[in-house]
């Protein structure tokens, strides 16, 4: 399926500092496409409807099966996908995500150790059709992560994890960006918020431009 609208998702374990650049990016997208008459739409997951949000409450703080936790975090995908992320593509509209389906892999596969097949079945099935046009990828090693989340927050229940967890997931991030390179851009977190920026501006510039998504 061709949209004539992007679709960006943002990626990273906990801490990695992907909150700390949506603004400035749907903001940059904003300036550039108001004068095309299109809106950047910026949502997150789990979330970015009325039941996705009351979903990610249960999920953020209730332990629950493996399964179940899969099988939630892609309801609340589908339903993203129906409400907000289609509707918006095909308006011409640009779509940010915070956070999507390599959340899924990272999280319920690398770090939960549930079947890739079956994460891939559940993908097939959500969206076979869409994938983001950019994923940027906040990488960090643990320990900046973990530094990072305990100097600013109360932590949900992904965040309490072990550090095990959090290898496995960023190892699982790494292996689906190497698995899906054209779209996959690894923003080295470990650099300053401004140097970040700069390599961001490169790739948002690219992609109004209509040029897609440059080399790494
Ligand atoms: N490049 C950076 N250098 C130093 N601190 C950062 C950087 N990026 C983010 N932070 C800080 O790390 C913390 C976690 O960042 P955040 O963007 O909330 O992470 P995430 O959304 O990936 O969980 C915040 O306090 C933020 O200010
Ligand atoms: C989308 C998605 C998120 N998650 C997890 C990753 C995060 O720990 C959590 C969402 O939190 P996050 O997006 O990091 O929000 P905040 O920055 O406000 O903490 O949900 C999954 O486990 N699987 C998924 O498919």
């Amino acid at each position: 399926m061709t949209f004539s609208g992007k679709f960006i998702s943002f990626e990273g374990i906990d801490g990695a500092g992907k909150s700390t650049h949506i603004d400035y990016v749907a903001e940059r997208l904003q300036a550039a496409l108001t004068a095309q008459n299109k809106q950047v739409i910026c949502s997150r997951e789990p979330g970015g409807t009325p039941l996705g949000e009351t979903l990610r409450q249960i999920l953020l703080q209730q332990k629950m099966h493996l399964e179940t936790e899969a099988l939630l975090m892609f309801a609340v995908r589908r339903e993203h996908i129906a409400q907000v992320i289609e509707p918006a593509l095909k308006r011409g509209d640009w779509v940010i995500s915070d956070r999507f389906t390599d959340a899924s892999f990272a999280y319920q596969g690398g770090g939960r150790h549930l079947s890739l097949e079956k994460l891939n079945v559940l993908e097939q099935w959500v969206h076979p059709h869409l994938q983001p046009d950019l994923t940027l990828l906040f990488d960090v090693p643990l320990e900046v992560a973990r530094a990072r989340l305990d100097a600013t927050r109360d932590l949900d229940k992904f965040e309490q994890e072990k550090a095990t967890f959090f290898a496995d997931t960023r190892n699982e991030y790494l292996r689906r960006a190497a698995e899906f390179p054209q779209r996959f851009r690894i923003i080295d977190s470990t650099r300053s918020i401004d140097e970040i920026r700069v390599q961001i501006d490169m790739l948002i510039d690219a992609l109004l431009s209509n040029g897609g998504v440059p080399a790494q």
